[in-house]
């Protein structure tokens, strides 16, 4: 088929004879173009058309019956010419009111085919200037004189001949002779029906008609071949129009080619389809080029799809996108090398549910080898997949507690040692034993036993920190694994938190509450041990060693480590007694200009007196304090006092300048922490211009768009600001800039051994200069010598505080420094 819009010209000529004809028939008339799938579409259409408001629609159902075929030279459709007879057209056509209706008709026909004619003219016209076009687009066909068509033909093993226009034979192959059983002689300038039986011969001719009257190349139906005696001998065949340059039909050509192998293999996979077609399995086919054929067996009970709503599409569709593109790619060189994949795949159901199948996919090839299809069979293994896990859980876990049974939790170790060996972390396994759990078991029965274990096993639970694995490993031992412990604090305040699990009495039905308790040994990788066994054992034998010393208590592994930790054990219990037993005072330590050595404050100090443990120095508890959450309340009690203090000098009409307190930066992060300074001001009365905060370098670099944002309203009550421990941290010179503070505080580490420490002399020198230039004042701490006061004082240091003045003193000592 030619694409005529190239000729627009002749599409003009066209519509003034299709004008013509509406306005003499008062019809509209239609012309409609035959594509190359054999389907109309609108083309041309008269004015009229419009004019009578006649939708398209009507003439396209009057084109069936009212039609006049346009022909190409070839005898090919090139599309119709309607003229819609709409009864409102009718009506008002002149012609209607004929006193001779039969001549109108006639009239009307002539004028449809002339115009018909005229547009056939200029068809022949088209077709013969396409064929020059093609032929200046091939340039000069080669002359090859020794190769006659006969040659050419019988070379080829597909059967070959050409009729022409009245279907005689003109031309056939060898193949044909071959095929047909007769000779050339024999075919030659016969018929069809001269040569086959008569339906057949039949078959053919319409066949030719077809290719003709659609002047495309037409593939027939399959047929069996003509010869008997092979087996499964299939035929397809290709008519096309044989055509002179001008377009002029001369005939048909025909070729037919042995289809058998196709044949068989559609088939095999017909006869497949059958034997699927009850399968318990899900059957997909598809041609090599994945597009869906044929679904069988359980295909749609487990996809929920039906076989219409998949064919011609992909199995694509059916991704659940769990699995990465190498997994793809795997599956496919598999199935081209080795021509089959099996494994599990996670699928998508109609209905969006992702599941898992058990699936083999195939290829199937033709005897040529070639891949003519994959045939996948899968089956859902939703339920063996859940029974599996089920199966793994039971093998992992404790049926009693659910928690990981030992043999999990040995396979935890191990994958946290490693992770640990990469980290250069440690990690610790505690090891937890009931005492004398086997009373309980013997006074109150198993099934008591059992209901403890099970409430112990949720209290530990809540207890561990979230990265923690609580196992259960024995009837009453349980193991809890800490992958990330940084220290023996941190594994103390572990244990401590373990050890609340045996705080309140268990209750099992009706009985007295029953108090337990149990004793722990605790390994750490890598010092106890370097794998999961010898921890394990390891934290046993620490376990008995607590059990030794009276239970109700812990042991490490290594004994020094039990002593480290029992210490500190003993200081946080205390350290929760001392608040509300009064055993906390401040101490005062003054801080002087370095200019005039007047007094410009007092830094408050806390101080612990515990009646047992003595001493303690806050360098000690105030980590504990700040690990175990009681820096909040200890850092209120101290604000709160440090301001009484002032308030009491101030009522004694004593001059201090102000008052500095140390702010741990939990209290800062704590977003009620201003309104709490702001609350104690207001109870005590002290002015907020006689109050200073010193806050560590450290903590305000670790989050300083949060410090600012509350330093910066501290300020504007008034409050003056430091950076305590300055040089120590690692400040950002442009967050110092942002910070709403007043002073920087020289850490003491820096004062030691001035003048002589050339690297302390240059920080403490830069530190003034960052100082000067940030106008802030430097206060130099620590100070114990005239020889680091002189050099502060000469380099511009501004402040100092230090032995050298003033030890921390209760308020009563310190009349010399208030003024
Ligand atoms: N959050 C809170 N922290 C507090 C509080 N009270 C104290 N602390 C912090 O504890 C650390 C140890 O404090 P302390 O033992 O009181 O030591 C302070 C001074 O006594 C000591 N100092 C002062 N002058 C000298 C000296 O000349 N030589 C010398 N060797 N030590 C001296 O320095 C400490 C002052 O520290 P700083 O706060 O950095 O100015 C300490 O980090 C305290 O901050 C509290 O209530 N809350």
């Amino acid at each position: 088929m030619i694409d005529i819009s190239i000729s627009s010209k002749y599409w003009q000529n066209w519509q003034h004879s299709v004008d013509l004809l509406s306005s003499f028939s008062q019809c509209a008339v239609v012309v409609r173009v035959v594509n190359a799938s054999g389907q109309y579409c609108p083309k041309l259409s008269s004015a009229s058309l419009e004019n009578h408001q006649v939708l398209e629609e009507n003439c396209i159902a009057d084109l069936a019956n009212n039609s006049h075929i346009i022909k190409w030279p070839s005898r090919a459709v090139f599309g119709y010419l309607s003229l819609c007879i709409d009864s409102q057209i009718i009506e008002i056509n002149p012609l209607n009111h004929s006193e001779d209706r039969d001549i109108v008709p006639l009239k009307l026909e002539s004028l449809i085919a002339l115009c018909i004619k005229n547009i056939e003219l200029e068809l022949s016209e088209i077709y013969r200037e396409h064929q020059h076009q093609i032929k200046l687009e091939r340039g000069p066909i080669a002359s090859l004189e020794d190769v006659s068509l006969q040659l050419f033909i019988d070379s080829l093993k597909e059967h070959i001949w050409i009729k022409d226009t009245s279907g005689r034979y003109m031309v056939c192959n060898q193949s044909v002779e071959r095929a047909w059983g007769k000779t050339r002689e024999e075919i030659i300038n016969k018929t069809d029906e001269e040569i086959f039986v008569a339906d057949l011969a039949n078959e053919f001719i319409q066949s030719d008609r077809d290719a003709i009257h659609k002047g495309i190349q037409i593939t027939t139906e399959e047929c069996k071949g003509l010869i008997e005696d092979v087996d499964k001998y299939w035929l397809e065949t290709s008519k096309v129009p044989l055509l002179t340059e001008d377009g002029e039909l001369l005939g048909v050509v025909g070729v037919a080619r042995n289809i058998s192998q196709h044949k068989a293999v559609q088939e095999e996979l017909e006869i497949t389809g059958r034997i699927f077609e009850n399968s318990v399995e899900g059957v997909l086919i598809t041609d090599r080029k994945g597009e869906i054929l044929e679904t069988y067996g359980a295909f749609s009970e487990i996809t929920g799809y039906s076989k219409d709503e998949v064919v011609g599409k992909n199995p694509r569709m059916f991704s659940s996108g769990r699995h990465d593109k190498a997994f793809f790619t795997e599956l496919w060189s598999r199935l081209i090398h080795k021509g089959k994949w099996h494994g599990e795949i996670w699928n998508r159901r109609k209905n969006g549910a992702v599941f898992p199948q058990m699936l083999t996919v195939s290829s199937v090839s033709g005897e040529d080898s070639e891949v003519r299809y994959f045939v996948a069979v899968f089956s859902d293994i939703t339920l063996q997949k859940k029974s599996e896990a089920e199966l793994a859980h039971q093998a992992y876990h404790d049926p009693l507690t659910q928690l990981p049974n030992r043999m999990a939790l040995i396979s935890l170790i191990e994958q946290d040692i490693r992770h640990a060996e990469v980290q250069q972390g440690q990690l610790a396994t505690v090891f937890i034993d009931v005492d004398f759990f086997k009373h309980i078991n013997d006074s109150f029965g198993h099934l008591a036993g059992d209901k403890i274990l099970v409430e112990l096993a949720g209290r530990l639970t809540s207890l561990k920190g979230a990265e923690d694995t609580l196992a259960r490993i024995g009837g009453d031992e349980f193991v809890v694994l800490l992958p990330q412990v940084e220290g023996n604090e941190e594994l103390t305040l572990a244990l401590s938190k373990l050890r609340k699990a045996f705080e309140q009495p268990f209750i099992i039905d009706d009985n007295e509450p029953i108090r337990l308790t149990a004793s722990m040994g605790v390994s750490v990788f890598p010092h106890d041990g370097k794998d999961s066994y010898t921890l394990l054992r390891n934290a046993d034998s620490a376990k008995h060693r607590a059990k030794l010393d009276g239970r109700n208590s812990y042991a490490f592994y290594t004994e020094s480590l039990t002593q480290e930790s029992r210490e500190h054990l003993k200081l946080q219990s205390a350290l929760h007694a001392a608040l509300d037993k009064q055993n906390f005072h401040l101490v005062y330590q003054p801080k002087l200009d370095f200019v005039t050595m007047e007094t410009t404050g007092f830094e408050a100090l806390l101080r612990w007196c515990d009646p047992v443990l003595g001493n303690v120095s806050p360098a000690k508890f105030i980590p504990i304090a700040e690990k175990i959450g009681l820096i909040n309340e200890i850092g209120l009690w101290v604000l709160k006092q440090a301001c009484q203090q002032g308030v009491k000098w101030i009522s004694q009409g004593k001059k201090f300048g102000r008052i500095a307190v140390n702010v741990a930066g939990q209290q800062l992060q704590r977003t009620s922490f201003v309104d709490e300074v702001k609350q104690v001001l207001q109870e005590t009365g002290f002015p907020a211009s006689a109050l200073e905060l010193e806050v560590t370098e450290s903590f305000m670099m670790s989050d300083p768009e949060v410090v600012i944002r509350d330093l910066q309203r501290l300020g504007e009550m008034g409050i003056e600001l430091s950076i305590d421990d300055f040089g120590t941290g690692y400040s950002s010179l442009s967050y110092l800039k942002k910070l709403p503070i007043h002073k920087l505080k020289l850490d003491q580490s820096f004062v030691k051994d001035l003048p002589l420490d050339l690297d302390n002399a240059a920080i403490a020198k830069a530190v003034i200069a960052l100082g000067q230039a940030l106008n802030l004042k430097v206060i130099a701490e620590g100070v114990e010598n005239e020889a680091q006061a002189t050099f502060l004082r000469d380099n511009g240091c501004d402040e100092a505080q230090g032995y050298l003045y003033s030890k921390p003193m209760l308020p009563e000592a310190l009349n010399d420094f208030l003024y």
